[in-house]
């Protein structure tokens, strides 16, 4: 299922909800991205951490093809691209996207439409949903993120948090395997940002595969499996949440992780 045409033979072992390997990135002669690698398995919490600039975003980025990789290998709840610094065929990338919920720093929703529009028309669009069974859905999913009485609000009308936890519901209303979340609560006051953090944690606790760039330590340490820490492009390492916080294997991951617990 998923299969990608790209110019090179995938890798022939592919388990695991999430594989990546030897994934890059440049812009033009800057090389943002190398030879980054991860395997996650299903309803594992991944946190990326590190300092400003170290690729964490673009990575998370290349994964759905909001920023087109210029190596490496990607498979992801089936769908499987392999990158070359263009984008796949049609099928390839509509299937990578349709297994990627993904949530941003600034929501993006649509400011013209209500709520349960908002969560109804990529059901309708992209699943071919009836009306019916699209509000049905949202219905379910604004229950789930504690916002069922918010359907006919405009996005302007919510607070931030409230906005995020509706952008969560979007995307999970088209039952992703995967949800990427690029630093969803930097936006957001520390107090705001924690109703969505409790989402986020509900998420994970219903056995949701999520992969989280975030300056959150607490949400690292206690919600996610493992955290990643990159630095310049790369990983510098990867473990057990616990054991990097408190054990970081690397230099630079220990001269981070003082800066941001000092603060
Ligand atoms: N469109 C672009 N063109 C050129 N360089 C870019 C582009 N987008 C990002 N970069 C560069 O890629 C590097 C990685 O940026 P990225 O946003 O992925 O880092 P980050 O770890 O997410 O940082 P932050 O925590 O500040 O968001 C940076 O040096 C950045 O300047």
């Amino acid at each position: 299922m998923g299969l990608s045409f790209g110019t090179k033979t995938p890798p022939v072992a592919l388990s695991g909800e999430v594989v990546v390997s030897g994934l890059g990135k440049s812009y033009g002669a800057s090389r943002v991205l190398s030879d980054v690698n991860l395997v996650m398995n299903e309803g594992e919490v991944v946190s990326i951490i590190g300092p400003s600039g170290a690729g964490k975003s673009t990575f998370l980025r290349c994964l759905n093809y909001l920023e087109t990789p210029t190596e490496g290998t990607i498979a992801i709840g089936g769908a499987q691209v392999v990158a070359g610094g263009k984008l796949p065929d049609k099928a390839s990338l509509d299937h990578l996207r349709r297994v990627t919920g993904m949530v941003f720093q600034s929501f993006n929703l649509f400011p013209h439409l209500t709520v349960m529009e908002n969560i109804t028309l990529p059901q309708r669009k992209v699943l071919g949903a009836s009306k019916e069974q699209a509000q049905a859905v949202t219905e379910m999913l604004l229950k789930r993120v504690g916002l069922p009485e918010k359907a006919k609000a405009y996005p302007a009308r919510l607070s931030g948090g409230q906005q995020q936890r509706i952008a969560i519901a979007r995307a999970l209303a088209l039952s992703p395997k995967v949800m990427l979340f690029d630093e969803p609560t930097s936006a957001l006051d520390p107090e705001i940002g924690l109703e969505v953090l409790a989402v986020m944690r509900d998420l994970a606790d219903e056995g949701m595969t999520m992969l989280v760039v975030t300056h959150e330590m607490h949400f690292a340490r206690d919600v996610s499996n493992r955290i990643m820490v990159m630095g310049n492009g790369g990983v510098l390492e990867i473990g057990p949440s616990e054991q990097v916080m408190s054990e970081p294997q690397n230099a630079r991951t220990r001269q981070f992780l003082k800066a941001v617990l000092d603060r």
